[in-house]
């Protein structure tokens, strides 16, 4: 509906149409008395996504107008959950005074709430980031550029960087996992921001950097970006502008909390893919739920602020050497001097300080968060005496920042009662003491219960009727009853004020007097309160910036507490970090797997260094090649935290990257078969590895034919031996892989055993050197539950097809040898359709044997020197 064609409409629903053009895309919450309603198509929505009953609110226009009504004490409520669903809310209040206007009342918006910017504490979830994101891409050099910051409202922390293409693009996306994504709308790669709502499209002038700049240094108060550090990131500076701008308008005031911004350093973290973190389980398990996730075993966080930091610094682990230390040593200083039993309880008190902190700064906090702030508050020189006697050098620093705030910890004890209402509209906030005024107000109001009972006491005395009663009611006020019976006795004062069935009620001069002065004194006590509270709120302002950093201090405090104790508690050890190569682990654990199994958890050992690079895993479905390779991972991510690791022992060098290809899914809705995305997760991988980064590969090619995957396979392997040189885990079921390992100097064996005892497969679950020698798979079969016929049957056709093809036995020994003539039978072709894996026959030695061919035909012998026909001869033999 446009603003032009609501000409013929009332002027109520002119004045509606006029706020609701300025926000087409978000659901307006329209004030109406005690309701706030929503009409046309918000109506339609609102009804189905919160059932609430649609109905018309008269006509307009000449049609019926659809509405939905919400009971404004209700209204916080249905935004909360229309927000959950991704939806923005605008909500305009009547600002004008409805007895003095003519027409309509005036309305105004007086808040946006979107998914990205809220900081109510009803909207949030404890443990996780809101954030809003926003994404600028340019082209540099030939390259994909996108330039991202993003926003925690709840919590001012406000960072830039920028990527080159469409991959770390992707994977950033799901590192951040936004609420809310604000692009320009000729934004070249929507499809790949996978959010279902909550994607807002500017128009491009947001993104513009001169403007965007202005915008930066304006809410910081510099006068260049030098400071920060991100002047050369000019796409990411585009999209702060952006940003900035579209949160101020929503919460439709200054942003005093954001008084800075901060460049993440990619270089300076490992960097993860989005697959890999999926494949790693951080803080969403593979089917997308929380439970058995890494954060799920190691969140013992007292905070939710430091259950937040945790999962950040599981997603961006970091390289500095120095930087990890420093953690590792706090760790254990917490953890030797048991200082986490003792910090625990304190830490506790202190709550979610930072979110309060942006209550504070956006004057939304309510009396409750200052009453949490206080106990933070006087918690913080307990915390620093602990940490004064614990002697290291990063909880010395953590000592420093976290700023005791005696006088404003003292004006909280002072004004507030101890149980202060949720909400500061009905007052009852301040205790007594506080400010005298107030307590005067208040003194006249409640006095009244005395002075009423007194004037009762007296009047019955005076005028000698036992059943005079003074009262109050809302619509009359004061009054004195008398009952009818004796009502002819009431004294020629007495001015009738209501008549009941059963009783007179009066009122005299004095009550009268009375009544205004108690009620007065009730509003102006109110309003007294409210301008304390105001008072309350700039004291706080002022030192906001300390108590941030002091906050920031305690979220990382508590997040190395909680590392000491699950150090302790789960025996995890501290690894040595370095940075000469190699990853080297003794009595590994996958923390995880441990904490579900109710057998115990069998530790394993890995070396990797330059000399032995790449470990082909081979054994038994079931054998545990997933979970090896997953705890080696998981380890060398916590090792890149400053956490101790489920390990024995650990040496480890810093990584660059940590990938992984693990599983098969599919990618229905991005419109990707499995075996597509197997191929560009490897694609992924082959082409962004380095020497330095941790590989781990879980039988790639086994989506398409066994020719066609065990080639891949196998040239991949090559590759990331040969070229990339990194460090890597291939776990596979073909069996023609392990010869690799002779071939390739840097390559060796490693197989999980498993045993047979009476017809039934034990799983050892242990690592031992060289190739698996058997693949268990019927074995497991029938443990899943597969028919007993069934197995029977595959068992002779599996002796049937080892008969046929000697050569090709699956389970004989340790790497098959095919006859180099060897040509699949039809019906080991059928086999290998129904079950690729189980028969692989040696298509290398065919392949060799077409290239020596080819380099004899490539010979020509007529114009050939004896001796350049012997180093031919000498090549061929080479090559064989
Ligand atoms: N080291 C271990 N100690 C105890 N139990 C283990 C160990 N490793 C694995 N397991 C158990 O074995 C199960 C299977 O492990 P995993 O998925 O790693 O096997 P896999 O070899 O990768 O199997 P597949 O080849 O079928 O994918 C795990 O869910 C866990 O319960």
């Amino acid at each position: 509906m446009t603003k032009s064609s609501s000409d013929n409409h009332t002027p109520m629903m002119r004045q509606y149409f006029g706020l609701k053009s300025d926000h087409p895309n978000q659901m307006l919450f329209y004030r109406m008395g005690d309701f706030y309603e929503l009409f046309y198509e918000d109506a339609k929505r609102a009804s189905e996504l919160l059932d609430i009953t649609l109905t018309a609110r008269g006509h307009s226009g000449g049609k019926p107008i659809p509405m939905a009504g919400i009971p404004f004490h209700a209204a916080e409520n249905y935004i909360a959950r229309l927000v959950r669903m991704g939806e923005s809310v605008v909500v305009a209040e009547q600002v004008g005074d409805p007895a003095t206007s003519k027409g309509p009342v005036e309305r105004q918006v007086a808040r946006i709430v979107t998914p990205g910017t809220i900081s109510d504490e009803a909207f949030l979830e404890e443990k996780r980031e809101n954030l809003l994101l926003s994404i600028a891409h340019t082209q540099r050099k030939g390259l994909d550029v996108f330039g991202f910051s993003y926003l925690d409202m709840a919590s001012g922390r406000f960072s830039l960087f920028e990527v080159d293409g469409f991959e770390a693009l992707a994977s950033e996306l799901q590192r951040l996992s936004p609420m809310e994504v604000l692009i320009s709308e000729d934004f070249p790669a929507r499809d790949t921001i996978t959010l279902e709502k909550g994607v807002c499209e500017l128009g491009p002038w947001h993104f513009d950097y001169e403007s965007s700049y202005r915008q930066l240094i304006q809410q910081f108060n510099t006068k260049d970006l030098s400071g920060f550090g991100c002047e050369a990131q000019t796409a990411a500076i585009a999209s702060a502008g952006a940003l900035l701008q579209y949160a101020k308008d929503t919460q439709r005031s200054a942003l005093p909390h954001i008084q800075s911004i901060s460049v993440e350093q990619r270089d300076a973290t490992v960097l993860i893919d989005g697959a890999t973190r999926k494949n790693l389980e951080i803080d969403q398990n593979l089917t997308g739920t929380q439970t058995n996730t890494l954060v799920s075993v190691l969140d013992t966080c007292a905070t939710p602020m430091g259950s937040r930091l945790l999962k950040r610094w599981l997603h961006t682990p970091i390289r500095q050497l120095d930087e990890l230390h420093q953690r590792q040593s706090a760790v254990k200083a917490l953890k030797e001097g048991f200082g986490y039993d003792l910090l625990l309880p304190l830490l506790k008190q202190v709550g979610d300080l930072e979110r309060i902190l942006s209550r504070v700064a956006l004057r939304s906090a309510r009396p409750r968060d200052l009453l949490r702030l206080r106990f933070a508050l006087e918690s913080f020189p307990e915390i620093r005496l602990i940490l004064d006697s614990l002697q290291d050098q990063r909880l010395e620093s953590l000592y420093k920042r976290i700023i005791e705030q005696p006088v404003i910890a003292n004006t909280l004890v002072r004004a507030l009662v101890e149980n202060p209402p949720s909400v500061i509209r009905d007052g009852g906030i301040f205790d007594t003491g506080y400010d005298a005024e107030l307590d005067e107000l208040i003194s006249l109001s409640t006095n009244a219960t005395d002075y009423l009972a007194e004037l009762e006491r007296s009047e019955k005395e005076r005028t000698g009727i036992q059943s005079l009663k003074v009262g109050y009611n809302r619509v009359h006020g004061y009054y004195i009853e008398i009952s009818r019976l004796h009502s002819d006795m009431a004294p020629v004062e007495y001015i009738r004020r209501q008549t009941l069935k059963n009783a007179e009620r009066f009122i005299t001069p004095e009550l009268k007097e009375f009544e205004d002065k108690a009620l007065s004194a009730k509003s102006k006590a109110l309003a007294r309160e409210k301008q304390l509270y105001e008072g309350l709120l700039d004291q706080l302002n002022e030192v906001l910036g300390e108590l941030q950093t002091s906050s920031q201090a305690v979220a990382q405090l508590d997040l190395l507490t909680s590392f000491a104790e699950r150090a302790e508690r789960l025996s995890f050890h501290c690894p040595e970090l370095h940075n000469n190569g190699g990853i080297s682990i003794q009595a590994g654990r996958h923390p995880v797997v441990e904490s579900v199994i109710s057998d115990p958890f069998i530790p394993n050992d890995l070396e990797l260094n330059r000399q032995r690079s790449l470990l082909m895993i081979t054994g038994p479905n079931m054998g545990g090649k997933s979970t090896y390779m997953r705890q080696v991972a998981i380890i060398t991510l916590l090792a890149h935290t400053g956490s101790f690791v489920p390990a024995q022992k650990a040496s480890i060098s810093v990584v660059d990257r940590i990938f992984t290809r693990m599983g098969s899914s599919d990618d229905l809705a991005g419109g990707r078969s499995t075996f597509m995305v197997e191929m560009t997760e490897t694609a992924n991988i082959l082409n962004n590895a380095s020497k330095d980064s941790l590989v781990l590969m879980d039988e790639v090619g086994r989506g398409t034919s066994t020719f066609d995957g065990l080639s891949l396979a196998w040239s991949a392997v090559e590759y990331l031996a040969n070229q990339l040189k990194c460090y890597v885990l291939f776990a596979t079921h073909y069996f023609e892989l392990t010869t690799l390992a002779e071939q390739l100097p840097q390559a060796a064996n490693v197989h999980l055993t498993a045993t047979e005892y009476e017809d039934e497969i034990v799983f050892m679950h242990q690592v031992h050197d060289g190739p698996a020698s058997q693949s268990y798979g019927l074995q497991v079969a029938q443990l899943a539950g597969v028919p007993r016929s069934v197995i029977g049957n595959a068992k002779d056709k599996l002796a049937e097809l080892e008969s046929d093809s000697p050569a090709a036995k699956p389970n004989t020994g340790a790497v098959r040898k095919i006859g180099s003539d060897h040509q699949p039978n039809i019906e080991q072709s059928n086999q290998i359709r129904e079950n690729p894996a189980s028969w692989q026959p040696d298509l290398f030695a065919e392949a060799e044997k077409n290239e020596l061919k080819e380099a004899l035909q490539e010979l020509d012998l007529d114009n050939l020197t004896p001796i350049d026909a012997l180093n031919a001869l000498y090549r061929l033999k080479e090559s064989l």
